[in-house]
């Protein structure tokens, strides 16, 4: 005690900048007798550029949590505030363009359009936003290439590997560049060598171009690679510990 380091100021994330506010968050579902709390009370900030992962037992609240986080599903109670927008606050069809333009998505399944090439996967939402075709060319193909499917352009999904498809998905997630990546159970799916290279890739897109990635993930390799591993217990934080 009492050495230099005593009043050092912690020089970690001091120019960091929270862009999501959990605060007080409940999910109760009602739908047989008895009442189930899924998340319970969750308080939770995720700063720019955090690479995080979600873990905890099955049933503990993860997809959950990370359905409300994604506007994709209605919080019994409590508050999302992504950057100065609180998700509560939003209209549907207001909620619909906010998800588009601020948020991507990575799922287990990968869910690409299987009548679209890769190239037109990556397209599509910037094509609904009504973007300039020399911009969503110029960005599918840089993104195609940050994901190593340079030259698989015109391949449908079907004619992809699990893990090549996985890519696009991520391609595509990053597509209208959003200020956050939820992964729900990302690599669920993939072996053990298209499960490095995705986080290979997923980690160089994080540190390259700052995008926040929160994974929900039961793979022990992913939390090896968060810097940030959050663990869920029926619907509480039971632990947050950052690495990095
Ligand atoms: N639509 C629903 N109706 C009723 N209960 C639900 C519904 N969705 C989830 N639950 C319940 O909420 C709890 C949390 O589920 P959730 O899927 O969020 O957990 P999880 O941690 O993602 O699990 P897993 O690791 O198995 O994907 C579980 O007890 C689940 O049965």
């Amino acid at each position: 005690m009492g050495t230099h380091n005593h009043q050092t100021i912690q020089p970690h994330n001091h120019t960091a900048m929270t862009i999501i506010e959990i605060k007080e968050l409940f999910k109760t579902y009602n739908d047989s007798e008895v009442e189930v709390h899924a998340v319970n009370g969750v308080d939770l900030n995720i700063e720019e550029g955090e690479f995080t992962a979600i873990v905890g037992p099955s049933g503990s609240g993860k997809t959950t949590l990370l359905n409300m986080l994604g506007g994709l599903d209605q919080p019994t109670s409590g508050n999302i505030r992504i950057d100065d927008t609180d998700l509560g606050k939003l209209k549907s069809s207001q909620l619909i363009d906010f998800r588009m333009k601020n948020i991507g998505f990575v799922f287990q399944s990968y869910n690409l359009i299987p009548v679209l090439t890769a190239k037109e996967n990556v397209e599509f939402v910037m094509h609904l936003q009504g973007r300039p075709k020399k911009e969503r060319e110029a960005r599918t193909m840089q993104l195609l290439e940050a994901v190593g499917l340079k030259g698989r352009e015109d391949s449908r999904p079907s004619k992809l590997s699990g893990g090549q498809q996985q890519r696009v998905a991520v391609a595509r997630a990053l597509a209208s560049k959003p200020k956050f990546v939820l992964a729900d159970e990302p690599t669920a799916n993939l072996d053990s060598k298209s499960t490095e290279n995705l986080l290979n890739i997923m980690e160089e897109l994080n540190k390259q171009e700052k995008i926040t990635f929160i994974f929900s993930t039961h793979d022990q390799r992913v939390v090896n690679k968060a810097h940030r591993v959050i663990t869920l217990e029926d619907g509480k934080i039971i632990s947050d510990n950052r690495k990095k």
